[in-house]
């Protein structure tokens, strides 16, 4: 009998649904959310219910018996730095994803709902290579002030998903390869797989990466202590600058790049520069990659929503197709990475890691 799975996949601007029979997808799903949709959720735990709800109210509308499933699979949040792997949610990794250990993000959610709705049906829930996956060099680390050390997290189950599969498809393995993967969804990040460990990374959450449809990053450090401690924001506000009203939000009020393209199309200038200024930054940040290196990097791998858009590609390999040849992968493959680090442990393949 296939093993019949559930995989939700919360992210900044979206929940992302799938179901597997094994390996084989039996259908998928992205329920976006727009900024205004989100706007009234004070913390990300807050939106828990609310994801649940549309998640299974798309399951009963596609007549799916949710006591079908055999196991729950959801992307993993922002816990502490853990090496890779398939972890059970337990009491203890579900209260870490409550606090969010290193903050506030949608993966926290992840988790919790596999979790409660496997409870529901008494099937068990995991986590999968979850968005705080370390494997940084010891050089890596120093920021210059030893409280605040450089950090990884990213999306470290796309990346690598897409990093093997280029490497399958070139009949090479992903860890006889150096390559550098952009994953340019609601998060935008940037890492370089140095023989298949992710050595170094511009993350999606470690504030020195490019701005993102929601984020911003790389700020002069300066500018950011006098907009704390102005007196006009609480730390709440100060922190919804910068991770969900930053990037794409801020300068255009929208998260939607595909909006943002439509604009340019109609000929709006300021929507022009903010793109540009988009993909300039984030090709400093492969250019910069490319120095872990050596220069020898065998590829480069544009992965996520916005890869979808193939001027960006174009732009990309304008500007850093000098390093190496540019493969987009447009979308993610973080569905079937999930349900795959689910069966790994299901079929004794893999011994579940404790967290
Ligand atoms: N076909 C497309 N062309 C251009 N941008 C797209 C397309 N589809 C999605 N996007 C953009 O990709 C971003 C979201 O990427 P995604 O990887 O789905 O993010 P997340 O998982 O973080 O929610 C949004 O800005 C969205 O507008
Ligand atoms: C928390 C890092 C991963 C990330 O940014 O994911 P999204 O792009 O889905 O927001």
């Amino acid at each position: 009998m296939a093993i019949k799975s559930l995989i939700i996949n919360p992210g900044s601007t979206s929940t992302k649904l799938a179901v597997f029979e094994d390996e084989t997808l039996v259908f998928d799903e992205t329920l976006r959310h727009s900024t205004q949709e989100l706007a009234g959720f004070e913390h990300i735990f807050d939106q828990k219910d609310f994801r649940k709800k549309m998640i299974l109210d798309f399951l009963s509308e596609k007549k799916v018996d949710i006591h079908s499933f055999d196991v729950v699979v959801g992307r993993g949040g922002l816990l502490k730095p853990i090496p890779g792997g398939t972890y059970a949610v337990t009491d203890a990794l579900l209260a870490d994803l409550k606090i969010g250990v290193q903050g506030e993000h949608a993966s926290n959610l992840g988790g919790a709902i596999a979790r409660e709705i496997g409870d529901e049906i008494g099937v068990p829930s995991y986590i999968v290579d979850p968005v705080v996956v370390d494997e940084l060099t010891d050089i890596a680390r120093l920021s210059g002030v030893p409280e605040c050390p450089r950090v990884s997290i990213f999306h470290p189950l796309n990346q690598k998903a897409v990093a093997r599969r280029y490497a399958k498809e070139q009949g090479k393995k992903y860890e006889d390869l150096n390559l550098i993967v952009c994953h340019l969804g609601g998060g935008v990040s940037c890492g370089i797989h140095d023989h298949g460990r992710i050595v170094d990374v511009y993350g999606a959450f470690n504030g020195d990466g490019c701005f993102s449809p929601e984020r911003a990053n790389g700020l002069p450090p300066l500018s950011l202590i006098k907009l704390c401690f102005c007196g006009k924001y609480s730390q709440q506000e100060v922190t919804k600058k910068i991770i969900g009203g930053g990037g794409f939000n801020a300068y255009l009020g929208t998260n939607d790049a595909r909006e943002i393209f439509q604009r340019i199309e109609n000929g709006d200038d300021y929507a022009k520069t903010v793109m540009d200024a988009f993909i300039y930054q984030l090709c400093k940040n492969i250019a910069a990659n490319a120095s872990v290196v050596k220069g020898r990097v065998d590829q480069i791998l544009v992965t996520g929503g916005i890869a979808y858009q193939p001027k960006v590609i174009e732009a990309i390999r304008d500007r850093v197709g000098w390093i190496a040849p540019v493969t987009a992968y447009p979308g993610e493959e973080e569905m079937l990475a999930l349900a795959q680090g689910a069966l790994r442990v299901m079929r004794g393949e893999e011994k579940v890691q404790e967290y």
